[in-house]
């Protein structure tokens, strides 16, 4: 058996388009055309690639690039200022702090500076309590990103066993509460787990975003599961996820490529959330 491909280009190409869509409805009912305000430091490869991505998506959704870069010297304080800067401008709907960040800065406290109502990665302490409270708000973009794969291709969650293998607050705690909130039964793993592959094993729906290549073998998956790689890793040969993806296609009833899966989503969703901020900044009828 061979498992069915969920395909997260695709889905993203269709997420952009209904954004796109929503962006020109809601100019022309008299709102201001959302900005979007990536900011880079420093000079890491993936994220450069990342940000231009994002960038260019912005604009093909009608929105407006306001992206900012710094050089990896940057100090705390300068990051603290621009950030300042992007929170006070009435053209930036949307702030986007690039992960990972250099060294010498303290990541929690810069993204903590973006107000709540800008923060289209839903990555403060006031986006994640609205998430952990079930209320409304922006939610992180990958977690966001892989329900709407859940849901585009009718996965049940209610009464189903998900498990969560990681804990990031970027991915696996929200993650876990999404699925909670949709009446799924969540187990989240992590590396002190004692006995991963058999938790994997009772799973319906497994999603894997533990950051070590390969770490999800066939063994660790039941016949029918369905399985998302949240994982990208830059190998000689290509891209790879957590999960070896050869082996568990033979398994899996469903599965996320990578790439083509769980990545283009992430950048989907900070369009949608784009929007989104723009629309509560200035509600039209
Ligand atoms: N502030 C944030 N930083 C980071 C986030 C995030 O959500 N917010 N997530 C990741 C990186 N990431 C977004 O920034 C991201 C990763 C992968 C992709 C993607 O489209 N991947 C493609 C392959 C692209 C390639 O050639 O490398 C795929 O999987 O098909 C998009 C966004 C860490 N930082």
């Amino acid at each position: 058996m061979t498992a069915g491909r969920l395909d997260g280009t695709a889905l993203a190409r269709q997420v952009s388009e209904e954004v796109a869509k929503g962006v020109a409805a809601f100019r022309a009912a008299g709102g201001t055309t959302p900005g979007l305000a990536t900011v880079l430091v420093g000079d890491d490869p993936a994220s450069e690639v990342y940000v231009r991505n994002k960038r260019r998506l912005c604009v093909e959704a009608g929105m407006l690039d306001l992206h900012r870069r710094l050089p990896a010297t940057a100090e705390q304080a300068e990051v603290t200022a621009l950030i300042d800067e992007l929170a006070a401008d009435p053209a930036v709907s949307g702030i986007l702090l690039q992960l990972p960040l250099p060294a010498h800065l303290d990541a929690p406290t810069l993204v903590e500076r973006i107000p709540a109502a800008k923060d289209v990665d839903g990555l403060t302490t006031t986006s994640a309590g609205l998430l952990a409270q079930g209320r409304p708000g922006l939610r992180p973009c990958t977690p966001a990103g892989v329900m709407r794969i859940l849901d585009a291709y009718d996965v049940p969650l209610e009464g189903t066993h998900a498990v969560v293998v990681g804990r990031s607050v970027l991915v696996g705690q929200p993650m876990a509460q999404l699925l909670q909130q949709r009446n799924a039964t969540v187990t989240v793993c992590h590396s002190r787990t004692r006995d991963l592959v058999g938790m994997c094993r009772s799973a319906d729906v497994l999603v894997v975003a533990a950051g070590k290549p390969g770490i999800i073998g066939a063994d660790a998956v039941a016949p029918g599961t369905t399985v998302i790689d949240v994982g990208i890793h830059r190998a000689p040969d290509g891209l790879i996820g957590d999960v070896d993806a050869p082996a568990v296609a033979e398994v899996a009833g469903l599965l996320t490529p990578v790439p083509g899966g769980v990545g283009p989503m992430t950048i989907a969703m900070l369009l949608s959330n784009t929007l989104a901020a723009a629309t509560a900044a200035h509600p039209r009828d």
